[in-house]
């Protein structure tokens, strides 16, 4: 069984299709204004009219207030609330939406805890720690610090590439993987040919189970 695929960060239409031609399962939209892959409410909303049927709109917060979800949610049809801060299972949980939370990894237990505290999330995403930056590092953590029992779904992010992934995917078994800057030709600017080979690389895997 293959890894589903999110790549995150997307801010111009023709990474949007190139994404969803090339068989992306779920597409990040950063509202985290000091990120260089934010996006406006009108750029959002523009960008998740491009995104067909059966495919997933996750829009990303860190840390935002209530108003600033609301504010989003009143616009841009998203599927998903992904919360890549501190925020509380209450605070996720709160606005009637599916939701994941994001955490960073740097040591043994971290994950089994989170499994207790967001255990009403629709999934766990393991990114990297980085002491200034809350997500899109370009960095990995260790992977061996994800248990094999896992009453959540876990989604595989921080540092993917093409030239990881099949190993990422081989060794954690993730339900999903993510990747942003590991696709792109400069910060919040895809590159389709990445995109295209990052997917094949995650759907090989199952080729060679
Ligand atoms: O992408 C950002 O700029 C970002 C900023 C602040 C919080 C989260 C952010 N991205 C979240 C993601 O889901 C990224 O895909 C994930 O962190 C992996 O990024 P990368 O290591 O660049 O693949």
């Amino acid at each position: 069984m293959s890894a589903r695929v999110k790549i995150c960060g997307l801010t111009r239409p023709e990474d949007i299709d190139g994404a969803v031609q090339f068989g992306a399962d779920a597409l990040g939209l950063v509202f985290y204004e000091p990120s260089p892959r934010s996006v406006s409410l009108d750029q959002a909303a523009e960008l998740a009219k491009r995104v067909p049927a059966f495919m997933s709109v996750v829009g990303l917060f860190v840390n935002p207030s209530r108003q600033e979800v609301e504010a989003v949610l009143e616009r841009v049809p998203l599927d998903l609330l992904q919360f890549h801060g501190d925020e509380s299972a209450d605070f996720c949980a709160s606005f009637g939406r599916r939701w994941i939370k994001a955490i960073r990894v740097r040591e043994a237990g971290q994950i089994e805890a989170a499994f207790e505290e967001f255990h009403n999330a629709s999934g766990l995403l393991v990114d990297a720690w980085d002491p200034d930056r809350y997500g899109g590092t370009g960095k990995s953590f260790n992977w061996d610090l994800i248990p094999d029992y896992r009453p959540l779904p876990i989604i595989l992010a921080g540092g993917l590439s093409s030239d990881n992934v099949f190993a990422a995917v081989k060794q954690v078994k993730p339900w999903a993987v993510d990747v942003s800057g590991g696709v792109e030709q400069d910060k919040g600017i895809k590159d389709i040919q990445k995109i295209s080979h990052f997917i094949k690389e995650v759907h090989r895997v199952c080729k060679t189970d």
